[in-house]
């Protein structure tokens, strides 16, 4: 099934309505990340989970309420998805300078392409014109996003149905350049898999203990050389065995995907070509346009 349209969407889209949109926008993540250099891969992750469920709509960003519960306690996203508060202070930023106009779903495209370029990777036009959906779904994020315990065949299978190519997979996986995860999250790798580095695989077990239930939190570099850079490190990092999730591995693993993996440790410039492709494609996946949807207020609710 495709879930992507040859979208209506255009990167002039406010260029009359809201001039000064990348303006406002820009700085606003600039100094999120002077605060915390985490926050760029946060931000960037925010967007793919956005994507992934229903289009990038903004669903994520919706709070539960006592009445309606979102997107925000999935598992994928539970203590873990991050971000809101920045998105929250580009939208206050945003309706000064526009009231009314820009939708919460393409201030998360556009946070994602600024967090990229400012931790050192490519940039792109971002397509915008998308608009906010009434509505989440905690059972969709649940079922939407993929895991880190998914095979190859089940990463290219989710991908593959969005519309995303083998190819985009890999790419898009190299975001995994910067950020953390959870010890929850590589515990079953470091403890029991034998696709993984001794010496990698003992230094990441110091910080993440084998009991279930203890020091679950616990983060560790996604990329081990340069965690807040953007750069092909990750892609020369699963060359020598030393992704951290099972997922990350899974794309160096002798499988198809092995040839995509070596030219981009071998090219970062091939690498950044591609991804800027994948981010386009994925912001491309089922956007609300016209009529539907609504530009809210707030990014934390519906109108
Ligand atoms: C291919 C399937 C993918 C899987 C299984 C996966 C899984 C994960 C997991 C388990 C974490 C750590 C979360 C935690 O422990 O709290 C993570 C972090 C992250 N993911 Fe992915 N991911 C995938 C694809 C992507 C894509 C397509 C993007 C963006 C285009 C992305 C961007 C990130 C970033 C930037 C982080 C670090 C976030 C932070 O430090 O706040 N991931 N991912
Ligand atoms: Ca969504
Ligand atoms: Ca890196």
């Amino acid at each position: 099934e495709i879930t992507t349209t040859d979208s209506q969407l255009s990167t002039n889209f406010y260029s009359k309505s809201c001039p000064n949109l990348f303006s406002a926008v820009k700085p606003v993540v600039k100094s999120a990340i002077n605060k915390e250099k985490r926050m760029g891969a946060s931000l960037v992750r925010l967007f793919f989970h956005d994507c992934f469920v229903n289009g990038c709509d903004g669903s994520i960003l919706l709070d539960d309420t006592s009445s309606f519960t979102g997107e925000k306690t999935a598992i994928p996203n539970r203590d873990s998805v991050r971000g809101f508060e920045v998105i929250d202070d580009i939208k206050s930023a945003v309706e000064k300078a526009c009231p009314g106009v820009v939708s919460c779903a393409d201030i998360v495209a556009i946070a994602a392409r600024d967090s990229t370029v400012i931790l050192g990777g490519p940039t792109w036009n971002v397509k915008l014109g998308r608009r906010d959906a009434k509505t989440a779904s905690l059972s969709a994020a649940n079922n939407g996003l993929p895991p880190a315990t998914f095979n190859l065949n089940q990463l290219i299978s989710i991908f593959n149905a969005l519309g995303l190519s083998t190819r985009d997979l890999v790419a898009l996986s190299g975001s995994h350049t910067v950020g953390q995860g959870r010890c929850i999250s590589f515990r079953a790798r470091i403890y029991n898999e034998t696709n993984i580095d001794s010496g990698f695989a003992k230094t990441r077990r110091s910080k993440c203990p084998s009991t279930n239930g203890t020091g679950d939190n616990n983060l560790a570099p996604l990329d081990l050389q340069t965690p807040t850079r953007f750069d092909n490190k990750y892609f020369k990092n699963l060359l020598n065995q030393k992704g951290l999730l099972h997922s990350d591995q899974q794309l160096f693993n002798g499988g198809s995907t092995d040839s995509i993996v070596r030219t981009y440790s071998n090219s970062q410039s091939t690498f950044f070509s591609d991804f800027v492709t994948g981010m386009i494609k994925m912001g491309d996946i089922s956007p609300l346009t016209g009529s539907k949807g609504e530009i809210r207020k707030n990014c934390r609710r519906v109108n």
